[in-house]
């Protein structure tokens, strides 16, 4: 489904500043996998995703989505086949537009549609079961403008237009880091029923090692803009966070310095 080869990355090259975000980097996800991501900090993990969505050129290597070579395809293009969630809940959705209004962009966007913002009895009956599913209320409140609902709110309509756009790949990065617990709990458990519900690939960068362990099928851990370690099956299920940490400082010849990371360790 994605397959990332030899991908390279180096920012302000030739200069006191040169860093090489992403060593030649290899990545395969097969459809339906959901990989969370952890890493250091500075270790890639946003620079692999911008990368994917096409934020920028890579120095070198090759990106395949679904088959098709899309290393040089335009950021705006990619977007029509690759959601992105962000830490920024404010971002991804028009704030002055109601619910309705962002969910029928998204859907109208999927159909190939004009871009309309009339929407039809039969779609907002099909937004409006979806957003009950969610438990938040948010189907009764279809005609609020996004931009007055609360950050974990936004975070699950983002989610929805993003799953009713059929994208092949979803790219969340710490798309709960910036909720209160009680939101990024219900922001990760929609999720988990949307990836499972759609079967969607997807990739999850989060700075809570329990929950990289816990949510979907494989966890990859990433040290200087390389993959340090790749688990899945039995070997993941029996992955303990106090191991994962070891197996960092044993792997990196340092400890792990992300900060969040460790302190979310337990929760
Ligand atoms: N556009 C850019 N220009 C220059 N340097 C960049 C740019 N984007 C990222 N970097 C650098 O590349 C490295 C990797 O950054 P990245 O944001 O991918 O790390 P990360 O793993 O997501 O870290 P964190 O957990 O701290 O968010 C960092 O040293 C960062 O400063």
């Amino acid at each position: 489904m994605l397959k990332m080869t030899n991908i390279t990355k180096t920012f302000s090259k030739n200069t006191a500043n040169e860093h090489t975000a992403l060593d030649n980097l290899n990545l395969y996800l097969e459809k339906g996998d959901f990989v969370t991501v952890i890493g250091s900090n500075g270790a890639g993990k946003s620079t692999l995703m911008n990368a994917i969505s096409g934020s920028f050129w890579l120095d070198n290597g090759k990106i395949e989505l679904d088959g098709k070579n899309i290393t040089y395809m335009r950021e705006h293009n990619r977007a029509k086949t690759i959601g992105r969630l962000f830490q920024d809940p404010m971002k991804g959705t028009a704030p002055d537009l109601t619910i309705e209004e962002n969910l029928a962009l998204a859907y109208s966007g999927s159909k190939r549609r004009s871009l309309n913002l009339a929407i039809r009895k039969s779609d907002r009956d099909y937004f409006k079961t979806a957003l009950e599913e969610f438990g938040m209320g948010l189907e009764n409140r279809m005609k609020t403008k996004i931009g007055l609902l609360s950050g974990g709110q936004r975070q699950a309509v983002t989610l929805l237009m993003s799953s009713i756009a059929s994208p092949k790949l979803l790219l969340l990065d710490e798309h709960t880091a910036a909720l209160d617990p009680a939101a990024a709990k219900k922001v990760l458990e929609i999720t988990r029923k949307i990836v499972e519900k759609n079967g969607l690939t997807t990739l999850m960068i989060t700075h809570n090692i329990n929950q990289a362990l816990k949510m979907g099928n494989r966890t990859i851990m990433m040290n200087a803009g390389k993959i340090m370690l790749d688990i899945s099956g039995e070997e993941r299920s029996n992955m303990t966070v106090s191991k994962l940490v070891e197996m960092y400082s044993v792997k990196s010849h340092k400890e792990l310095d992300n900060d969040r990371m460790l302190l979310s360790r337990d929760s």
